[in-house]
């Protein structure tokens, strides 16, 4: 499988792991390589619902993982939290295989440094914003008033700043999964999961509180790993993006890598309808040149469509800057037109 390796030290690393469902899932380890194909499994009624899923993810990255209905998503997320128990594999946080840990550092692993978001999640009905926010700290045994004045911090850090004393039945869907969110960052986690969080709100409340997740996750450069199956939102939010079929990953890469180089069909066909230019970053195009250069300044990172403006603008080459300011390159505008051209 195409995997552009983590550019950053690695926080997660999954391998080999496989999440069976049926009659004799408990059985599956001892099943030879050979008997593990789709169609040997359901021939004995076995559903692979991961199957053999590797990779690695950065500390302070956003890794994507998407795929169509019953791809293995949510299966692969619940795996990695050990909400749901692996058939086979292994799981290491910092190096250290959670598969091996007992009930209690599991438990305090997930306390202490995991944060979960679902698109389904239950907010106590009789409690207001501040008490479902306050609520995990106090069963970790905070006293209310800290926990309280922790849980206003995140409702203002979350937007919810006015709506303190509300109940969850006053609530509209999106602030509802604002309080989640804030839910599950009372413990500041280093490892943050969301899965298909924003699904079922529409389209505006999902770019607010996608923006919301980007501020974030950048404030406290944590772990980020998110469930979808938009592609859209995987585009706005993914450092890389993990492709699942039929419980494989078929394809790891960043947005730029899987619109201009799919791996398969499927990844073809999933990403036909993004616009290149979307994705395409100044720093691909440029022309890489030192020193003192005239130019218009834009930066390496940027995408084409972000400095669209200065592209179609009369004039030279624009200079490209690095994150530290520095001159990296030049770009020339034509061929930025030409990417800009197919679409943004
Ligand atoms: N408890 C279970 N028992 C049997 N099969 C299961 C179970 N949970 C999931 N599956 C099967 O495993 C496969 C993967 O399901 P999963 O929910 O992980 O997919 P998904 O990509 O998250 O889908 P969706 O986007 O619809 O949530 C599906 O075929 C599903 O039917």
């Amino acid at each position: 499988m195409p995997d552009t390796p983590v550019s950053r030290p690695v926080a997660i690393s999954a391998e080999g792991v496989w999440k069976v469902f049926g009659p004799d899932a408990a059985g599956f380890r001892a099943r030879p390589a050979g008997e593990r194909s789709p169609e040997a499994m359901a021939r004995d009624h076995l559903i692979g619902a991961v199957r053999d899923a590797g990779f690695q993810i950065g500390r302070g990255e956003v890794f994507v993982i998407m795929g169509l209905s019953g791809s293995g998503k949510s299966t692969l997320l619940r795996c990695l939290t050990r909400l749901i128990e692996p058939s086979e594999g292994r799981i290491l946080f910092d190096g250290q295989d959670i598969l091996t840990l007992g009930e209690k550092p599991l438990a305090e692993l997930r306390r202490k440094r995991m944060g979960m978001v679902f698109q389904h999640f239950a907010l106590l009905p009789n409690r207001t914003v501040l008490g479902n926010i306050a609520f995990p700290l106090e069963m970790q045994g905070m006293d209310r008033d800290r926990a309280e004045a922790r849980a206003r911090e995140l409702a203002e850090v979350v937007g919810l700043t006015g709506r303190e004393h509300r109940f969850p039945a006053e609530l509209s869907g999106g602030q509802q999964q604002r309080v989640g969110i804030a839910r599950s960052l009372t413990t500041d986690p280093e490892f943050w999961f969301l899965d298909e969080p924003f699904s079922a709100l529409d389209p505006l409340i999902r770019a607010d509180l996608q923006a919301e997740v980007q501020r974030l996750q950048q404030e406290h450069t944590r772990t980020t790993i998110f469930v979808t199956h938009d592609l859209d939102e995987a585009i706005r939010l993914a450092d890389r993006v993990a492709i699942m079929e039929n419980g494989r990953i078929v394809q790891i890469g960043t947005p730029e890598e899987l619109v201009t180089r799919p791996a398969t069909d499927y990844v073809r066909r999933f990403v036909a309808k993004v616009p290149p230019a979307r994705v395409i970053r100044v720093s691909s195009l440029m022309t890489p040149a030192e020193g003192d250069m005239a130019g218009e300044p834009v930066s390496a990172d940027a995408t084409i469509a972000e400095i669209a403006p200065r592209i179609v603008a009369p004039g030279g080459p624009l200079r490209v800057l690095d994150g530290q300011g520095r001159p990296v390159g030049a770009l020339d505008r034509q061929s930025a037109l030409q990417t800009l051209a197919s679409g943004i």
